[in-house]
């Protein structure tokens, strides 16, 4: 056989599983035999077949029944042709089993005699369907090619040995045959099996195709190529269409698990391309992996999934030298090696991880070799964390860490320990596995800048709810282009019902909710659904205005929302609910934005907090909160027209309460005052808020409906009002916030008052609401807020930029 233009063909498992996958790969090799292409066929063991041989040898090691299992396993393996003689593998695993079983004890070296019969199964199957439709193949054992140490379970190739025997067996095999070889497996000098380590077909071909000079490498695989994360994680992951070996070889060894990390050396050093293809998709072009370099450098993420920390803490190792040394040597005496090593983590402490599976040998491999060290109480504890994933971020520089670490906090995964290296720009951070699959998420959005996908769940779907979730949906393609953030309701819940879906609800969602069960658990049922999703930069707005909802905060909170509300409860409750709230939001660095509160869609609460915050000394705050009362009495003030023929007016227009006593009463202005008030830092409480309130009390006690048909009676209370005033003053309801702003409380009026016709609040027209900002700098001269206060659609929008200054923020 001569080698130019050959090109090695590997099959992963699924590649090779019953049905389509089997199919495909025979009429992969059929194509490439009929266009003259020389190819050389390396298998993997079928589907999920070295999995299923791991369990088997457990169960017999336990002493567990395992024959039936066995049986099942046979005759999957001789699916689809009984033409197939497997026979030779079928026994040996019989009698290997069965010596086990007895035994109750299983080394390495039986471990891989029996994972080895995957392979070899593989490859007999393999070869007899190419037989039958016509092709040549000869099944080749590649114990008969590759010598290894005597390492089991993760061999290492003798080079000079490996290539002469590859080299002698080949040159022997007919141009017209296809030689089948099977990955993953070995001997060492002694003729033992071993093998190249789990997922080490992959690492066969690479080296067959060195030594035999091959031209490419194409590995045949389940996904279309290498992604910038592994699509299995991360729905968005982009697909790289070229790598260089380099970039390649760092993101195999920093576990992404589609190639092999040992496979890249050998087709570097003979400058041969790997393809990563899609047996399953044979449209795509896959990922093309050569020695060129990309000039920008690629971005990836790559998982080490079965990996544990151990923790080495030792006060008394403090500028002690060689202590680094004997921790490796305790360690690569044992075969252990270290994937992450971070120093001065813990109190003089080192972490380390190492494989999951070598964790117990490790941690005694390092109390036997600082034994002396415990004595002398310079070491004090070596622990273990198992259930810890590493996720590195490749081509990470460090100067825009940031961005993805603080994404990570905000969605309270905090990082057990992280390290960068020297050479490359890599970061990589060992996590919680329970976090992995949100991190690697979190991570992959903001490092690819893609989309961030931003959670939303929605409480009340009322006037306000209801047009916020259709801005929403209506807006969200203009946010995703725009801004990069992709929104997702994925909850919408009322007092009754709970509708959720992790894709983001659809138009349809009044309808869907409606017939949704109905459930008393809404906020646990929401809570508990994003962690079982994983999901991340979650949001909740309550625009309900409900007083019991409130008491959801912070569980809400704690399970890692951010708040919105246009409901102004939570911050008109007592001062000792608002700070906690408040500490609870710093605890679990949480945001709570609230900007409708007062003034609906006005920039009101941003300007107060920007100034409070800047140092400017805000002296006093006044003006008309409530578009209802605006409109009363801006109208009653400028005609000659009776109160009550106003208020009719406002009532039928829809501008106040079904009962306008509510808007009356003060109290709805006051608890705006209360929350402007709480933004400068002052700690008052409702009820220090001085009320004037405009039912005459007469008409406080009686029906809504007595009172709703007798409004004329108020008329000759506010004609007196009307006329009491000096010549060119018009009547206002407003908001005052003044006093000592140094002291803890502030001095807060709610009242009817007279100004002149000409100042900015006599001049205001409509139901516009108004905010004088008096500040030390600004002097007389107040900032003026004004604009539409109230109305569904202008509170909705408002929500809506809360919830949008919320998605920037957590950049
Ligand atoms: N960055 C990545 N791009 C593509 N796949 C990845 C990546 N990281 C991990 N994977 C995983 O690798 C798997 C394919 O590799 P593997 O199972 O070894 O294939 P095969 O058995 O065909 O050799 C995918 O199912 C995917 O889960
Ligand atoms: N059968 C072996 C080797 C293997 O499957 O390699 P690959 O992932 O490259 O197909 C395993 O499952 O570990």
């Amino acid at each position: 056989m001569t080698h130019k233009k050959m090109k090695v063909i590997k099959f992963g498992g699924i590649s090779l599983s019953n049905g389509i996958g089997i199919d495909n790969a025979i009429a992969i090799i059929k194509k490439k035999i009929k266009k003259g292409e020389q190819i050389v066929v390396v298998a993997s063991a079928r589907g999920n077949t070295t999995d299923q041989l791991e369990q088997l040898l457990e169960k017999a090691a336990r002493g567990s029944a395992y024959k039936t299992a066995l049986e099942n396993f046979k005759e999957e393996q001789q699916q689809p042709t009984q033409n197939a003689d497997l026979s030779v593998e079928f026994l040996r695993l019989e009698n290997l089993l069965e010596a086990v079983f007895l035994l109750k004890d299983c080394s390495q070296k039986i471990k891989d005699e029996v994972l080895a019969q995957g392979e070899l199964l593989a490859v007999k199957m393999l070869t007899s369907l190419l037989e039958s439709s016509g092709i040549t193949a000869q099944a080749i054992d590649a114990r008969q090619l590759l010598v290894t140490d005597e390492n089991f379970g993760n061999a290492s190739p003798i080079e000079a040995l490996s290539k002469e025997k590859v080299l002698a067996c080949f040159n022997k095999i007919d141009k017209n045959v296809v030689p089948v070889v099977t990955g993953f497996i070995a001997a060492n000098i002694k003729n033992e099996t071993t093998t190249l380590g789990r997922n080490g077909s992959n690492y066969t071909a690479s080296l067959l195709a060195n030594y035999l000079a091959a031209e490419e490498l194409q590995n045949y695989t389940h996904v279309n190529g290498i992604y910038t994360a592994n699509p299995d994680l991360v729905k968005d992951a982009k697909k790289i269409a070229q790598l260089s070996f380099a970039e390649a070889n760092e993101m195999a060894n920093f576990g992404a698990t589609i190639l092999h990390a040992k496979t890249i050396t050998p087709l570097l050093e003979k400058n041969i391309n790997l393809r990563i293809l899609n047996s399953f998709n044979l449209e795509d072009q896959g990922t093309l992996i050569t020695s060129e370099s990309n000039q920008k450098g690629i971005k990836s993420i790559a998982v080490l999934n079965q990996v544990a920390l151990i923790n080495f803490e030792g006060r008394g190792l403090l500028g002690k030298v060689g202590v680094d040394a004997r921790i490796f040597k305790a360690l690569s005496d044992q075969q252990i090696s270290v994937s992450i090593i971070s120093q001065g983590s813990s109190e003089r402490g080192i972490g380390l991880v190492v494989d999951a599976e070598k964790a117990t040998e490790a941690v005694l491999a390092l109390e036997a070799a600082f034994e002396m060290d415990f004595y002398t109480k310079d070491v004090h504890r070596i622990s273990v964390i198992d259930d810890v994933a590493v996720v590195s971020i490749i081509g990470q520089d460090l100067n825009n860490f940031h961005h993805p670490f603080n994404a990570l906090i905000k969605n309270q995964i905090v990082p057990l320990l992280f390290n960068n290296t020297i050479t490359g720009k890599n970061v990589s951070l060992v996590i919680k596995k329970a976090d992995l699959h949100k991190a690697v998420n979190v991570i992959h959005g903001q490092v690819f800048g893609v989309a961030k996908k931003v959670n939303i769940a929605v409480f009340g779907k009322g006037l306000v709810g209801g047009t916020l979730i259709n801005q929403i949906l209506e807006n969200a393609k203009a946010v995703l282009d725009r801004r990069k953030i992709e929104l997702k309701i994925f909850a919408i819940a009322n007092s009754k019902q709970v509708l959720v879906n992790q894709d983001g609800v659809s138009k349809d969602w009044a309808h869907q909710l409606e017939n949704q069960e109905t459930t008393k658990l809404g906020v646990e049922t929401i809570i508990q659904f994003a962690k079982t999703h994983h999901l991340e930069n979650l949001i909740a707005v309550d625009n309900t205005a409900s007083a019991d909802f409130v008491s959801n905060y912070l569980p809400l909170v704690s399970a890692g929302f951010d708040l919105v509300s246009s409901n102004k409860i939570a911050n008109t409750n007592s001062f000792s609910f608002y700070k906690t709230l408040r500490e609870a939001l710093k605890e679990h660095k949480k945001e709570y934005l609230y900007e409708t509160n007062v003034g609906a869609g006005l920039p009101l609460i941003d300007t107060i907090k920007l100034l409070h915050e800047s140092g400017e000394n805000i002296t006093r705050i006044r003006g008309v909160f409530s578009g209802s009362l605006s409109y009363l009495f801006n109208k009653f003030s400028s005609a000659d027209i009776p109160f009550s023929t106003v208020l009719q007016e406002a009532i039928d227009l829809g501008y106040t309460e079904p009962d306008p006593r509510e808007d009356l009463c003060g109290n709805d202005v006051a608890r705006k005052l209360l929350i402007l008030a709480r933004e400068l830092d002052l700690e008052n409480e409702f009820e220090d808020i001085h009320i004037e309130n405009l039912i005459p009390p007469a008409f406080r006690e009686t029906s809504s409906a007595k009172f709703l048909s007798s409004l004329a009676d108020l008329n000759a209370v506010f004609t007196a009002k009307k006329q009491a005033q000096k010549e060119d003053h018009v009547l206002r309801y407003i908001g005052d916030l003044s006093g000592d702003l140094f002291q803890n409380k502030g001095h807060l009026d709610v009242k009817l008052t007279s100004v002149p016709v000409s100042s900015p609040l006599g001049s205001l027209k409509g139901s516009d609401a108004i905010f004088e900002i008096y500040t030390e700098s600004y002097g007389e001269q107040p900032i003026v807020i004004q604009g539409a206060g109230a109305g569904a659609k202008v509170t909705a929008r408002g929500v809506f930029g809360d919830i949008l200054r919320l998605a920037k923020n957590n950049n």
